[in-house]
């Protein structure tokens, strides 16, 4: 379970940065008895930081999912930390990778497929345990390494919630029903439908290389959303421009117009989106036509911040639709 003793006994922790979480920076550490390199995340005691570990270990036997090794309560300088011994991903992030792959050949919609069908993975698995990762986005996507068949896996649990299909009140024994009002029954949480969103904008991107919202004048990385773009999103009005989408299947489409469903309770389960022509059968019938994402990423990176922005946005946005409702 849980160590107390100082995590320095076991790990060398290096100061290498490997970013920067939403709860906390994520640092290099050696396993000191067997050399095995780590990622260490720490973030400070609270009650949302154990919510954090606690679903991150629930989750972290998917093999689709950053592995938790182990778990640490420390204190640094009088503040309780938890630090999270992670597998150490060495192939970095979603977007570096797809980079790469277009300087040395080209990145293809099968490629692209085989991307999609890992994360869809990784969000099966967590809604089988009703639970709703809520921040789904290049950044939280890692490889296990530079190989070619290295494997994507999802981390970063600090927006994850449980959240179960109909509200909780429903089983509880203080419940009468004679009273119960129709809209209580049928209250959905949206918490999961909000992650199938957050893989439509993912599935846009990793197609073109740009996101199907952003604001035309440049965001400010961590500003408010602008209500240009706000609209966008509640409208659902995004395109598929020709130039860079007329090469792209019609199934693929078909997913992701499916996936930015604007009502969350018409948006697709998990499961029908892994049942979907485009990732059902992938592996041979994707067409292997080529993609201009890579270049697009290359040379939008400088205003990349401002589409990280444009993702954070809308994960934000979704999340508290999802309260919301
Ligand atoms: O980050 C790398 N390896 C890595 C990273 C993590 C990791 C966990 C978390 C994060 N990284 C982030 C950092 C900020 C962005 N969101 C994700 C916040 N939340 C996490 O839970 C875990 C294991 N191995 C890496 C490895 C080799 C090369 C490179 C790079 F390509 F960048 F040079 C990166």
């Amino acid at each position: 379970q849980t160590k107390r003793n100082a995590i320095t006994d076991d790990y060398e922790v290096r100061t290498e940065k490997l970013g920067a979480g939403i709860n906390g920076p994520v640092y290099a550490c050696f396993d000191r008895q067997t050399g095995q390199k780590c990622a260490l995340k720490i973030i400070k005691d609270s009650a949302k930081a154990r919510r954090e570990v606690n679903l991150h270990k629930k989750a972290s036997e998917c093999p689709y999912i950053v592995h938790v090794i182990e778990i640490y309560e420390n204190k640094h300088s009088k503040q309780r930390c938890l630090l999270i011994v992670m597998e150490y991903m060495a192939g970095g992030e979603l977007f570096n990778r797809i980079k790469r792959i277009g300087v040395e050949g080209s990145f293809t919609e099968r490629q692209a497929a085989s991307i999609v069908h890992s994360i869809c993975k990784a969000v099966q698995y967590l809604h089988s345990l009703n639970i709703a990762h809520r921040d789904l986005k290049p950044e939280n996507l890692l490889f296990t390494s530079n190989d070619e068949g290295a494997a994507l896996k999802l981390t970063d649990f600090g927006f994850a919630k449980e959240c179960s299909d109909s509200v909780k009140t429903l089983h509880s024994p203080c419940y009468t029903s004679y009273y119960v009002a129709p809209e209580v029954l049928s209250k959905q949480s949206y918490d999961k439908s909000c992650d199938i969103w957050g893989l439509g904008v993912i599935t846009y991107i990793v197609l073109c290389g740009y996101p199907p919202f952003y604001s035309l004048h440049n965001a400010p990385i961590n500003g408010p959303m602008s209500p240009e773009m706000k609209r966008k999103i509640r409208a659902g009005e995004y395109r598929f421009p020709d130039s860079d989408w007329n090469t792209v299947s019609r199934e693929a489409k078909d997913l992701i117009r499916a996936m930015l469903t604007v009502e969350p309770e018409s948006r697709p389960t998990i499961e029908e989106v892994l049942q979907s022509t485009w990732l059902s059968k992938f592996a041979e019938k994707v067409p292997n036509t080529s993609l201009n994402t890579p270049a697009v990423l290359v040379e939008q990176s400088e205003q990349w911040t401002d589409v990280g922005a444009a993702i954070r946005e809308t994960n934000a946005y979704n999340r508290m639709l999802s309260v919301e409702s």
